[in-house]
């Protein structure tokens, strides 16, 4: 399960918790614009607006897990299995394959209004990037500071959903978890007054009982509940510190611990848990790409504009797994 998220202070964030149950080896990578991304069936992107995210990059090519670009456009992928549907290359459609679609996307689109626009046109086709990297089935949230969008390429073909509340998890349809949403409407983060029996004595025994009722399992229906709530209902500073801590906060509403979400054994006998591998939160406006670890709780941070984005080459930084402590004697 994976959730992500966007969040506005006096600048605005996003990011998302990429949980799974084993990790390939991504890293904080950044494409400078003069990196060539080569295409199946488009013209190679030459040059391209620069972006920075977490990718697992194979052969020098980086497969993006979600990134922002130079201009705050962001875009993170999901998984969405029995419900995602990529297609034969289609004559009358922009062709991208679904590994392609991150950076083509962010290397085009300075803004959602210009995504709009190549969503429209778009087909994602099956291809594999390799034979062991066959394509995964995701749906994708997209945003720039003004507005959050929800692509996915279903049987019934593409749909763009608007994002009101600029929070996305996993199965099933956006649309669903936006109808599902509305049974917690009578959820409120102050305290409860009592509406059931009225005239009755009735005093809430307990602080923050105006959430009773928000679901606090990891299915994905659940976890969209709770992240909107949390994140809707979230006060922070605007400093940099605060906004970002807050950010962290916020995805920590649906972080997955290990051994909560038990999906078997493996072929050692050992039990195999989805858990949160990383959690990151972008800085849209200034390109910084921060995350923590299941491993390590500090923050890390890595500054697009710290590196040459006129470069041809990736850049790109391991992820620190270690859990650093401040010993204070
Ligand atoms: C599994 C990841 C999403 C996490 C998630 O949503 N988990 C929920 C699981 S579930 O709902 O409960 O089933 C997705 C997000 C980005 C994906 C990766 C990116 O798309 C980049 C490449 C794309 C290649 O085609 C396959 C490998 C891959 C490296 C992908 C592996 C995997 O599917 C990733 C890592």
């Amino acid at each position: 399960m994976c959730t992500a998220a966007v969040y506005a202070t006096k600048n605005h964030y996003f990011g998302r918790n990429l949980d799974l149950e084993f990790s390939y080896h991504e890293t904080v990578t950044i494409t400078p614009r003069n990196k060539v991304l080569p295409m199946r069936h488009m013209d190679d992107m030459v040059t391209h607006y620069a972006m920075i995210g977490m990718a697992f990059v194979v052969s020098g090519y980086p497969l993006y897990y979600d990134a922002t670009n130079e201009k705050g456009l962001s875009m993170a992928g999901l998984n969405f299995p029995g419900n995602a549907c990529y297609r034969p290359v289609a004559g009358d459609r922009d062709n991208v394959a679904s590994f392609e679609f991150i950076s083509w996307i962010l290397g085009k689109c300075a803004t959602v209004k210009e995504a709009r626009v190549l969503l429209e046109r778009i087909n994602l086709t099956d291809d594999a990037f390799a034979k062991e990297l066959p394509p995964s089935p995701l749906h994708w949230m997209i945003a720039d500071p003004a507005e959050s969008i929800v692509f996915e390429q279903t049987a019934e073909g593409g749909k763009i959903y608007d994002n009101p509340v600029g929070v996305m998890t996993n199965n099933p349809t956006f649309d669903y978890q936006l109808t599902h949403l509305q049974d917690y409407m009578n959820a409120s983060a102050s305290l409860p007054e009592n509406r059931l029996i009225p005239g009755m004595s009735m005093n809430p025994y307990s602080r923050g009982m105006g959430g009773m009722g928000i679901p606090g399992d990891l299915s994905s229906a659940s976890r969209f509940v709770k992240v909107a709530f949390t994140k809707m209902n979230s006060l922070s500073g605007s400093s940099e510190e605060e906004s970002i801590g807050q950010f962290f906060k916020i995805l920590g509403s649906v972080e997955q611990q290990k051994g909560c979400c038990r999906l078997g054994k493996d072929e050692k006998g050992n039990d195999l848990c989805e858990y949160t591998i990383y959690s990151s939160c972008c800085n849209m406006e200034k390109g910084i790409y921060y995350y923590t670890t299941y491993e390590n709780s500090q923050i890390t941070g890595v500054d697009m504009h710290h590196e040459n984005l006129d470069g041809t080459e990736l850049v790109t930084y391991e992820l620190e797994k270690q859990e650093q402590i401040r010993m204070m004697n």
